[in-house]
């Protein structure tokens, strides 16, 4: 979504972008672009990149005792130069501070689930953490655990990276900040959508270091990007459990014969529709507030 006027992104990802504000900021920009395996689909989903902001500015609101943020403003009238007033960024934008990012992306797993289960399978661990047998894909794992990877440019993946490596990178002191604080960020997520009947799987945040040295919660928090939210109503272990925004979509796919190597399809109103709902519902459902 190449925007009139603003400066060409200093990062553009699959469904979002990243703008130089000068003096020390950055505007993140959440498109309506929607990708199902890794594949970008050529049919936006309405309000996805406002809800997911939305989503996101609460949560780093809910974590602020905890960590703090890069957050400067969501308000696109108070950002600088070109970026302000404009309306194309309304909602979908957040004005953020600049950082030192520490180059591990730091995720956190309550349940075994995809490159976690592959892992599990060959070393009966995940990033060298250790399991108990006798776990599948799905299943609920005893404590929260910290299973990090670099942070590969595409097409090359994130690999998985054992906490030995990751004090390597950082230090010893800023490794076990990392792990600790990332865990909690997921315990306090699943505390928070448990009674709501989501469980929040696992969750994917980025740190970065401001000039003082601390550690800042960077880029988004505990949406559905960034993490897998399953309906706990539909819970097994044992298969690949549902997404509770994906599955429509993903569903619908499976069966329309596409294939999964070809540019994605254009999706039927229906499933557009299904789809924004499933985003509203769980925004609504988390944080209690309706979406406006
Ligand atoms: N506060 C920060 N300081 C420095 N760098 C970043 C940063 C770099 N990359 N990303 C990921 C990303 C966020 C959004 C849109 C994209 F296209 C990519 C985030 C941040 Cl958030």
């Amino acid at each position: 979504m190449t925007i009139p006027g603003l400066p060409t992104p200093v990062h553009s990802g699959k469904v979002r972008e990243l703008y130089d504000a000068g003096d020390g900021l950055l505007v993140m920009v959440a498109s309506d672009r929607m990708s199902a395996f890794d594949v970008v689909l050529p049919t936006a989903i309405p309000d996805k990149g406002r809800v997911l902001t939305a989503l996101s500015l609460w949560w780093f609101d809910q974590l602020s005792d905890l960590v703090p943020n890069h957050v400067v403003s969501a308000d696109v009238d108070e950002y600088p130069g070109v970026f302000r007033g404009r309306d194309e960024l309304r909602g979908r934008s957040v004005l953020v501070r600049r950082l030192a990012m520490v180059p591990v992306e730091c995720v956190a797993r309550a349940y075994l689930s995809g490159s976690g289960t592959k892992q599990y399978r060959v070393d009966g661990a995940v990033c060298g953490v250790p399991l108990p047998a006798g776990l599948t894909e799905g299943s609920e794992l005893p404590d929260t655990i910290f299973t990090p990877t670099t942070k590969a440019t595409p097409p090359d993946h994130d690999a998985p990276m054992t906490y030995a490596e990751v004090e390597a990178a950082v230090g010893p002191e800023q490794a076990a900040e990392l792990r600790k604080l990332t865990i909690e960020i997921l315990d306090r997520g699943r505390r928070v959508c448990g009674p709501r009947g989501i469980i929040l799987a696992d969750t994917k945040v980025e740190w970065g270091v401001d000039a003082a040295g601390t550690l800042v919660l960077a880029d988004e928090v505990l949406t559905p990007d960034s993490s897998r939210f399953w309906p706990a109503e539909e819970w097994q272990p044992g298969r690949a459990q549902p997404s509770y925004d994906k599955q429509p979509l993903r569903d619908w796919l499976e069966s329309s014969g596409w294939d999964k190597k070809a540019p994605g399809p254009e999706l039927p109103p229906e499933i557009v529709a299904a789809t924004r709902e499933r985003y509203v519902a769980a925004y609504e459902r988390i944080t209690g507030e309706r979406f406006a």
